[in-house]
């Protein structure tokens, strides 16, 4: 088994999607920073972090420097306002034919507004905000829409709207962030965590990366280039993690070509759908590795 060797996994998760930062789409410093920042991918964002005084500058500003270029192998979606603002649409207009990675619009309440979405732009990848109560409970059908890509929580809103308090093990949040995690996995899109607001909070930060990669999602949303560092740590598959993997796949085939279905590594069992997730590992950490070169 090499690391090239990797199944049928699908392309779209074994992408790195460590770490996705936003960055308000009117900042022209941060959009310049951000081509140097080690982001597996960038949220530009022309909603909530753009003044609605600054909506339309912020927009001919970020179609601009995505014209131009820069951003390498990051993943590049925008954010856009919602169809029910005054901004929505002409956001939606300015990026078709650009080369950006999906467009992502807030406060997804079900799959029309998903299909509102794909009426406006062609082609392009689509990414839902998972941030209202209705949206978690539709979450799959909108998960479900042949256009979508991938899911972020927005754990904000969704506190907004539940009226819930923020605690650091976030279980005011857990029946929402799970119904999103499982129609996105039925799905075979990305999943996203929310974002943690205290941003020099280091010892909070890695606490609620690791309780989000606990549960299944993908990587971490991000709003400060202080907090890239952890979650491509905690979101990263470990070098023990890549071994146990290797091994596991070793003696999964040492043990098919035995006419077995079940191998045995450090005490364990490995069967198929172990092999998956090893395969899984070495496929995020291939694709970690390309971004160095
Ligand atoms: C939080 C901030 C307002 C802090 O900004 P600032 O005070 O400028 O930070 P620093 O001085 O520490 O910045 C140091 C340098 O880093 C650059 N920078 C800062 N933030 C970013 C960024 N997000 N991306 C790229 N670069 C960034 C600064 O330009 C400085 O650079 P330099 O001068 O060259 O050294 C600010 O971080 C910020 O605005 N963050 C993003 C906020 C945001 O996008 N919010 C909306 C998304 S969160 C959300 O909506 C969640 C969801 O919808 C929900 O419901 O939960
Ligand atoms: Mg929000």
């Amino acid at each position: 088994m090499t690391q090239g060797d990797l199944g049928d996994i699908s392309g779209l998760r074994a992408r790195p999607w460590r770490s996705a930062l936003y960055i308000p789409g009117s900042k022209e410093r941060a959009l310049e920073k951000a081509k140097t920042l080690a982001c597996d991918a960038i949220l530009f964002d022309l909603e909530d972090a753009v003044a609605p005084d600054e909506k339309p500058t912020a927009r001919a500003v970020l179609a601009q420097s995505l014209q131009a270029g820069g951003y390498g192998a990051r993943a590049k979606i925008v954010r856009v306002n919602g169809f029910d603002t005054p901004w929505g649409r002409d956001d939606v207009a300015a990026f078709a034919g650009l080369d950006v990675d999906g467009i992502l619009l807030p406060k997804v309440n079900d799959a029309a507004m998903v299909e509102e979405l794909a009426q406006a732009i062609p082609d392009v990848p689509l990414w839902a905000m998972m941030e209202t109560p209705l949206g978690c409970l539709n979450a799959l059908e909108i998960a479900a829409h042949p256009r979508m890509a991938g899911f972020v929580l927005g754990t904000n809103d969704l506190a907004k709207d539940l009226g819930a308090r923020f605690r650091a093990d976030r279980l005011p949040l857990m029946t929402g962030l799970q119904m999103c995690l499982m129609a996105a996995r039925a799905c075979s899109i990305v999943a996203l965590d929310g974002v943690f607001n205290a941003f020099k909070d280091d010892e909070g930060l890695r606490a609620e990366c690791e309780q989000g990669r606990d549960m299944g999602f993908d990587g971490k949303t991000l709003i400060h280039p202080a907090q890239l560092e952890i979650a491509n740590a905690v979101f990263g598959p470990t070098q023990a993690e890549i071994d146990l993997a290797r091994r596991q796949i070793d003696a999964f085939e040492a043990a098919l070509a035995r006419g077995e279905a079940v191998a045995v590594v450090d005490g364990k069992i490995v069967e198929n759908l172990h092999v998956a997730s090893a395969k899984l590992t070495l496929a995020k950490a291939e694709a970690i590795s390309a971004l160095r070169v």
